[in-house]
């Protein structure tokens, strides 16, 4: 079952969930590819729509959520909040000491339903201003834009915020989704596996190499400084944000789709600065690393992504959380195939050799 959750192929450059390519699941609401992932199967019209009533209706988090909320730093990254909050959250879930699938499923769909609110809701506090509580009759994507801004999004910035979120959704045993794994394994609860991904996304090798990548975008700042910004990181040997992959020794696909997305919003803002500028960055890692030197370095997920969080006015510190509004489905499909086997991953220190 595992093995069907995600399929890559790392040399072609192919992408599925549960068999269907990402270049038609991109064309879903992030509602049924969550449910796909879950469950197995696409959602038929009636199971969609109540699948999204329930999400839409958990969206909502307590006082004593926005409380503590108040109490947080916010000079740093917002998944340093949002692990801490999702950990809270836990002691109010009903459901938390039932381990069954159905109080399992209860409470996967709190947790898909409330991390964008705690999210936007950290951003909103963050800037001195009130939370806005949600909009049942949004999507995921537009929901989450409104509560961020307290206005509805253009139908253009909803979409891109909704194909981000599927873009994101899933990616195989990535570095936090076998860590939520390994804490299912344990039969540990779906909280804890969640706040263990949401820990390991965090890293800049990981899913934190999109906040450095809208940084980085932001600290080169004209398409005319980009290929000295590169040859000047290159010539340190230092990493660029946004390239390589373990896997990928191509475009990555869904690379391929936010540059799509980064185009139309610049080209519908009528600014292609921040694009123009991404492109540079793209050619001269192209140039020097694939063509020159013979290695794989393409743009990741989190390159283009990146590119969109400019045109979006979503700053650095949300780039990791917004990833983990995604990333949270993948998660919760792992831990339910992992609750199934019954089974400890106990690996070797032998295999750490390999990784
Ligand atoms: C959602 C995700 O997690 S997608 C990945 C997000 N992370 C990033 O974008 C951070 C930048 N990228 C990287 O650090 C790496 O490419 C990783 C972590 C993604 C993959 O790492 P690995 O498969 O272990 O590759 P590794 O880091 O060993 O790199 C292999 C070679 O390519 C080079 N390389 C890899 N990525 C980059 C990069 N982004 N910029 C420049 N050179 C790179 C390395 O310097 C190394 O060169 P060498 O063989 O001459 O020493
Ligand atoms: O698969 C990986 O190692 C990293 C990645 O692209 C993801 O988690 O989306």
């Amino acid at each position: 079952m595992s093995k069907n959750i995600c399929f890559i192929d790392g040399l072609e450059g192919i992408l599925k969930y549960r068999e269907i390519d990402i270049n038609q699941l991109v064309e879903l609401p992030y509602d049924a590819v969550s449910y796909l992932l879950i469950q197995g199967e696409l959602p038929g019209d009636q199971e969609l729509a109540e699948y999204a009533a329930c999400l839409h209706g958990e969206r909502e988090v307590n006082r004593e959520v926005i409380d503590v909320i108040r109490m947080c730093n916010f000079n740093i990254d917002s998944i340093e909040a949002l692990r801490t909050i999702v950990s809270f959250i836990s002691q109010f879930d009903p459901d938390i000491n039932d381990s069954s699938p159905e109080g399992n499923m209860r409470k996967a769909i709190r947790l898909i339903a409330k991390i964008p609110t705690i999210v936007a809701a950290y951003f909103r506090i963050a800037n001195g201003k009130q939370p806005v509580p949600p909009d049942p009759s949004l999507s995921h994507g537009a929901n989450f834009l409104y509560m961020l801004r307290g206005n509805k999004p253009t139908q253009l910035e909803a979409e891109v915020m909704e194909k981000d979120f599927i873009l994101s959704a899933e990616h195989e045993l990535n570095a936090s989704t076998f860590s939520s794994r390994v804490t299912a394994s344990t039969l540990s609860d779906l909280y804890s596996a969640v706040v263990s991904g949401l820990c390991t996304l965090k890293g800049p090798l990981h899913g934190g190499a999109r906040a450095e990548v809208v940084t980085m975008i932001e600290e080169i700042a004209c398409p005319e400084n980009a290929e000295n910004y590169v040859l000047d990181k290159l010539s340190k040997k230092e990493k660029i944000m946004g390239f390589g992959h373990r896997v990928y020794k191509t475009y990555d696909p869904r690379g391929t789709i936010f540059k799509q997305l980064a185009k139309q919003l610049a080209e519908a803002k009528g600014d292609m600065h921040w694009y123009n500028t991404a492109e540079v960055v793209e050619n001269t890692v192209i140039r020097e690393l694939v063509e020159k030197k013979g290695k794989p370095i393409y743009p990741n997920v989190d390159f283009y992504s990146g590119v969109i969080y400019k045109y979006m006015d979503i700053p650095p510190q949300l780039a990791t959380s917004i990833f983990a509004i995604g990333r949270v489905s993948g998660w919760i499909a792992h831990c339910f195939d992992q609750y199934e086997k019954k089974k400890i991953i106990r690996p070797r220190a032998f295999m750490l050799d390999e990784c």
